[in-house]
């Protein structure tokens, strides 16, 4: 369901007004007046989802690519902080080979290791049957299938070309409706490609539609990279709509080049209301070459909570969340929010 933004005004940032001088409290005023005459009319004929479901990928995608291994216990305490802070979705891990991606070698330590709590989903990404059997056999509930709308991402990737994969996912599909398991289906490289450059829309939108004619109940738009811009992404959307309905696609931006969160933004006015994110802005794909982190949660969390939309994410939990895994990998957050919030 849509609603039409109410804008309301903080009066946190503007505390100046409240200077005793007349003349620059009403010089003050002025400001405040045209910021939010401006933010409203900017806004006014936009709608936005009432609610937005966010699929934490820190303990998955944002770990993936540190080179030195984090201690299983460690991968296992992030994830039940994050279930704790609201998270309603935190993808846990991957059943890859350990070979391409050392970092998820103890894939079943941490499922079997991790506090489930009730309501909370824990996907897996699952490139094949061998790695579907292997979720399975460690008690994963959710599982997840990742393509490319790029050739060469994908052969860089999973080893195999994009029609390859895509057989290779119907074995997977097949499997998961005989056990009762919901898949979600990943298409990377949606708004460029590392090795191919531009990648087009109706790429995206054809790989996007045999994603979700196979079964996944839901679609998620990797800009893999973090090329995307807000033009890119309007353009990628409107392509993808005409083949799979807006309720089943969600967005999954990387932040190289910036633009992540207002990649996001379009992408709620276009009706989307499922967000991938990532704890203090970790991660990137060992596999695509140039991918920096994805958009920090903290910053996707306060961006929502600013327009009104709900997430049921406790935004000082998840700071904690944060704090606790840069502590542990010992790195600086790359959440503006959490940065922020630091100094205060
Ligand atoms: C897909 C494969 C396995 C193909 O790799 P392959 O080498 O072509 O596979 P294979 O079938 O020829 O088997 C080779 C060896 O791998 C083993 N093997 C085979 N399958 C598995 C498995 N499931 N789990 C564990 N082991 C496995 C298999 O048993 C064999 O072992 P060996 O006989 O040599 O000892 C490999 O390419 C791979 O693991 N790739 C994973 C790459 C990856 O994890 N990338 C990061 C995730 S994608 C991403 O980050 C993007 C995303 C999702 O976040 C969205 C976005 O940002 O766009």
């Amino acid at each position: 369901m849509m609603a039409a933004l109410v804008m309301r005004v903080s009066p946190g940032p503007f505390a100046f007004a409240r200077v005793h001088r007349p003349a620059l409290r009403s010089a003050a005023a002025a400001i405040l007046r045209s910021i939010w005459q401006v933010s409203v009319s900017a806004t006014q004929s936009f709608s936005f989802p009432e609610r937005v479901k966010i699929v934490e990928v820190g303990p998955r995608d944002g770990l993936q690519n540190e080179k030195t291994i984090v201690p299983t216990e460690v991968k296992i305490h992030l994830i039940d902080m994050l279930s704790e802070a609201g998270l309603p979705v935190i993808e846990a891990t991957s059943f890859v080979s350990p070979k391409w991606v050392p970092q998820m070698a103890d894939q079943e330590e941490v499922m079997r290791g991790l506090y489930k709590k009730p309501g909370v989903n824990y996907p897996v990404l699952t490139p094949n049957l061998k790695g579907f059997q292997a979720a399975m056999k460690a008690g994963a509930k959710e599982v997840a299938i990742f393509g490319a709308s790029s050739e060469l991402f994908s052969q860089k990737n999973i080893n195999c070309s994009v029609d390859e994969s895509l057989v290779r996912f119907e074995e997977v599909m097949r499997a998961a409706k005989q056990e009762g398991v919901p898949v979600r289906g990943y298409v990377s490289c949606v708004l460029g490609c590392p090795y191919e450059g531009k990648v087009s829309p109706n790429k995206v939108a054809e790989v996007a539609k045999r994603l979700y004619s196979m079964g996944c109940y839901e679609i998620s738009l990797g800009d893999t990279i973090g090329v995307g811009t807000p033009g890119g992404m309007t353009e990628m959307l409107d392509a993808v709509k005409k083949e799979v309905p807006v309720e089943a696609l969600a967005v999954h931006c990387h932040d190289t080049y910036g633009q992540a969160l207002a990649n996001i933004l379009v992408a709620l006015q276009n009706g989307v209301s499922v967000v991938d994110s990532s704890v203090a802005g970790l991660g990137g794909c060992p596999y695509a070459q140039g991918a920096s982190g994805n958009v920090a949660t903290e910053d996707v969390v306060y961006m929502l909570h600013g327009l009104g939309i709900h997430t049921g994410v406790d935004l000082p939990k998840l700071l904690a969340a944060g704090s606790y895994i840069c502590h542990s990998l010992n790195r600086r957050t790359n959440s503006k929010v959490a940065q922020a919030s630091c100094k205060l």
